[in-house]
């Protein structure tokens, strides 16, 4: 979940006693990234269905375990006190000299895809989203709202002095948003962990350089040791485009020239209970014009507003192929989508547009493809996932950036709801399940 209104937290699960990971490590520290706005979401949501439309603009901070490093100086006065030890120090992670670390990695951005690194410490990326990977090593780690990474640092540097700890936003221009910092300070006699760095803090990459996250991107694969197997081909394929469209005087997003809205009577409970007219019952479409459409130019047509869901044969295996386009304003942006209710293979990402006769079996990775819950679908290009629709219910998958999914980026699948038992009486509550048992 998002860090920027809400609940937000990390939550780790421990391996069984007796089972060995595939890596070793002495410490763990949970590193929780985020992105933070003076405006409320409220406020900003208001922004976005207004017309004319005002986007909700880039963070005022990135945050390390929820602490930023805003100069106050910048804002209006009386409402930032800058004394404030939470304001003042940044997050501290200590290290031992000589021992290995876990980081624990979360990205719960709004909106911002985010590069981290600590000064002077390569990282190995041995798992993602629950799932170990194939190690690889980086000088930094490109994470997406809504993934989890672990990463393996060594603490083998000098210990008598600090290192920062930098988030930095990429994939859209940073230059409203200064580089969260955070220190790793050694525990060695003599330094003093309130010190600050004695280098400038990293500058980090390009943030228009797409290629490198690709590439980061087409690194990850399962750990040999536990690959799951993949079924071998899918039952249904559906191509999904996103296209930002201005409908009604408003601009959303739209999938396949369907922009998500979602219905005020839970579809679970409105399937449960026969209520057909809670959402639209006509299916969305499962391709679009892919002939003839050109993603380089913005949506020609306008889209329309609904609630339609896709509707999965139970344990059925569904390939989805997420098509980028360019925005109204001509340029193409960084999706990360996640999926509920499941872990998906990813088969691969490619640039320009799908196509289903000549790229689709070229580059799928039937051998060691990771699982994972959310996977970026970068500027210009498409990314491929595979998944097996065997938990009955409903689910979203959307693109985890908030305002995204706040303009309708975003479908429903339903499996097997048949298969859901008697709805629990606390769930209802909104739209027409008010008041059932
Ligand atoms: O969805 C978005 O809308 C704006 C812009 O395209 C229109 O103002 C932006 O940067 C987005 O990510």
């Amino acid at each position: 979940m998002q860090r920027v209104a809400g609940l937000n937290g990390m939550i780790v699960v421990t391996v069984p006693d007796g089972f060995v990971e595939p890596f070793s490590y002495d410490e763990e520290h949970t590193v929780l990234l985020g992105d933070w706005w003076h405006k409320s979401v409220y406020e900003q949501a208001t922004g976005l269905s207004s017309n004319p439309f005002v986007f909700v603009t880039e963070p005022q901070s990135l945050l390390i375990n929820g602490r930023g490093m805003f100069n106050c100086s910048l804002a209006p006065s009386g409402t930032c006190n800058a004394s404030r030890p939470d304001c003042a120090l940044p997050t501290l992670f200590t290290a031992v000299p000589g021992k290995t670390y876990l980081l624990r990695i979360g990205s719960l951005t709004s909106l911002s895809s985010l590069y981290f690194e600590i000064e002077g410490h390569p990282m190995m990326v041995v798992e993602a989203d629950g799932h170990y990977v194939r190690p690889f090593a980086v000088r930094g780690l490109f994470i997406y709202s809504g993934e989890t990474y672990s990463v393996l640092v060594k603490a083998d540097q000098d210990p008598r002095r600090n290192y920062w700890a930098a988030s930095h936003v990429v994939g859209r221009n940073p230059s409203q948003t200064p580089s969260g910092k955070a220190v790793v300070s050694y525990a060695f006699n003599g330094n003093n962990p309130w010190m600050p760095p004695p280098t400038a803090p990293p500058a980090g990459p390009a943030w228009n350089n797409t290629a490198i996250r690709v590439e980061q991107s087409r690194a990850i694969f399962a750990h040999p040791r536990f690959v799951e197997p993949m079924p071998a081909r899918a039952d249904r394929t559906l191509l999904l485009l996103n296209t930002q469209n201005r409908i009604d005087g408003h601009i959303k997003w739209t999938i396949n020239g369907v922009s998500l809205m979602f219905p005020a009577t839970p579809y679970l409970v409105a399937m449960k209970r026969g209520m057909k007219d809670a959402y639209e019952q006509r299916p969305p479409p499962d391709m679009y014009d892919h002939m003839s459409h050109d993603i380089s130019a913005p949506a020609p047509t306008n889209g329309t507003v609904g609630s339609p869901v896709y509707r999965l044969a139970l344990g059925s295996v569904v390939d989805v192929v997420l098509q980028n386009s360019n925005m109204l304003n001509n340029k193409s942006e960084t999706h990360p989508w996640h999926l509920h209710g499941h872990d998906f293979w990813v088969l691969g990402h490619g640039e320009g547009k799908f196509n289903p006769a000549a790229d689709a079996w070229r580059l799928l990775n039937v051998r060691d493809p990771i699982m994972k819950n959310t996977v970026p679908l970068h500027p210009d290009g498409w990314t491929a996932v595979r998944f097996r629709a065997d938990n009955p219910g409903v689910w979203l998958f959307h693109c985890h950036v908030e305002a995204h999914v706040f303009m309708g980026m975003g479908v429903v699948f339903e499996e097997g709801v048949e298969r859901v038992g008697r709805l629990p009486s606390s769930i209802m509550g909104c739209g027409r399940s008010k008041g059932l048992h």
